[in-house]
């Protein structure tokens, strides 16, 4: 297992508190605009300020970014705001600019992330220097690849380290943009308690209706912060339009955040302690049921060897699956949900029943 070194972001003189909040435009496109929508953000008690200066698009012809001449605008940001501010970067070139324009705070896109050159890259090109990098997740749900980031950032010696959630790539249309996927933000925070997760509702949602309740979300995942891209013109952004928000709208959105507190802590434990009890009790009845449910898939897969029949008979799978979704819809259950269990029965049932094949014809082959 995999061991990283983590210390807390340390930003002079601000206290990092929960929830961190991350905004500004999705990319700077002028002076005026970048300093407007900062400005306002200041006055409404944001305390870092985001904005992409190099940006990878899908396809070639989209506003790509203004380069290195967006830094000396962020630089005056911090001069007239006293935020701090952080970019993007992809590459060493990008490192050194925003290193040379004084950026307190750099983030690692998916598409980069995805990627094991150019994070090698950009952390090698970061060697030497203490400052706090924040990983995007991969484009593909890969949370190995997500680690391995991390991994490469912390032989570089970057410790002070952060995740960014902004959801996965998926070829189906759903209704967000990049589906969250929680279970692999989740996963991160079993195994690596001390990362902080930040979520980016805006890159999830993908559009402004959604990053309320993502906010909420990422909140009641006891995750640490959000990263939320705002405008001081959203219609009219160069970039990513739809899922801006004006300054006003964000702190609408955060008054409205409801934030509960991530440790249980001395809170009476009786009734929890009872319910987790009944919890454990079913949690083992379940394992008892699916125990008993391989052993017959085994003694199944015996018969089918002995009478030369495939493991995989479509039409049963069919029917089961068809009565299990019905018969957990009458019941209140979440049918996709349920769905997935099944399938995830079905494998395994397929692959105890090969393992009793194969054990079958080894012991043939041996005597
Ligand atoms: C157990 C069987 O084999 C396979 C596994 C199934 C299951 O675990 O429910 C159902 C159909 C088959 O694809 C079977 O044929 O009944």
């Amino acid at each position: 297992m995999s061991q990283l070194k983590i210390e807390p972001i340390r930003l002079p003189g601000l206290e990092l508190k929960r929830p961190i909040i991350i905004s500004g435009p999705c990319s700077a496109e002028t002076e005026e605009q970048t300093l407007n929508t900062a400005q306002q953000l200041s006055d409404m008690g944001v305390k870092i300020f985001r904005a992409g200066i190099w940006k990878p698009r899908t396809r070639p012809g989209a506003f790509e970014g203004v380069g290195s001449i967006g830094l000396p605008w962020l630089k005056r940001v911090k001069e007239e705001t006293g935020m701090f501010i952080g970019v993007e970067v992809a590459n060493a070139h990008h490192v050194y600019e925003a290193i040379k324009y004084g950026v307190d705070i750099m983030w690692i896109g998916a598409r980069t992330s995805a990627n094991p050159f150019a994070v090698q890259e950009v952390a090698d090109a970061l060697k030497g220097i203490d400052i706090p990098v924040l990983v995007k997740n991969p484009v593909n749900p890969d949370l190995e690849l997500w680690i391995g980031a991390f991994e490469r950032l912390n032989n570089a010696g970057i410790t002070q380290l952060a995740a960014i959630h902004r959801g996965f790539s998926t070829y189906d249309k759903s209704e967000f943009r990049n589906h969250p996927q929680w279970q692999i933000p989740i996963e991160l925070r079993r195994r690596f308690p001390e990362i902080p997760i930040i979520t980016d509702p805006s890159h999830i949602g993908g559009k402004r209706s959604l990053i309320a309740e993502i906010c909420q979300e990422a909140m009641d995942l006891s995750f640490d912060g959000l990263i939320i891209e705002t405008h001081c013109n959203p219609d009219k952004a160069w970039s990513d339009a739809s899922q801006q928000i004006t300054p006003e709208t964000l702190k609408g959105i955060l008054d409205n955040l409801v934030l509960r507190r991530p440790k249980i802590g001395d809170t009476p434990r009786n009734t929890l302690d009872e319910l987790r009890k009944q919890i454990d009790k079913l949690d083992n009845q379940l394992l008892d049921i699916l125990k008993e449910r391989m052993k017959i898939s085994e003694a199944i897969g015996r018969y089918k060897y002995e009478n030369n029949i495939t493991i995989l008979q479509a039409r049963r799978y069919d029917e089961i699956m068809n009565d299990r979704k019905a018969k957990a819809e009458s019941r209140s259950l979440n049918a996709d949900f349920v769905t997935e269990i099944f399938e995830s029965i079905h494998e395994e049932s397929i692959r105890c029943q090969s393992a009793v094949m194969n054990k079958e014809l080894k012991k043939k082959e041996d005597n």
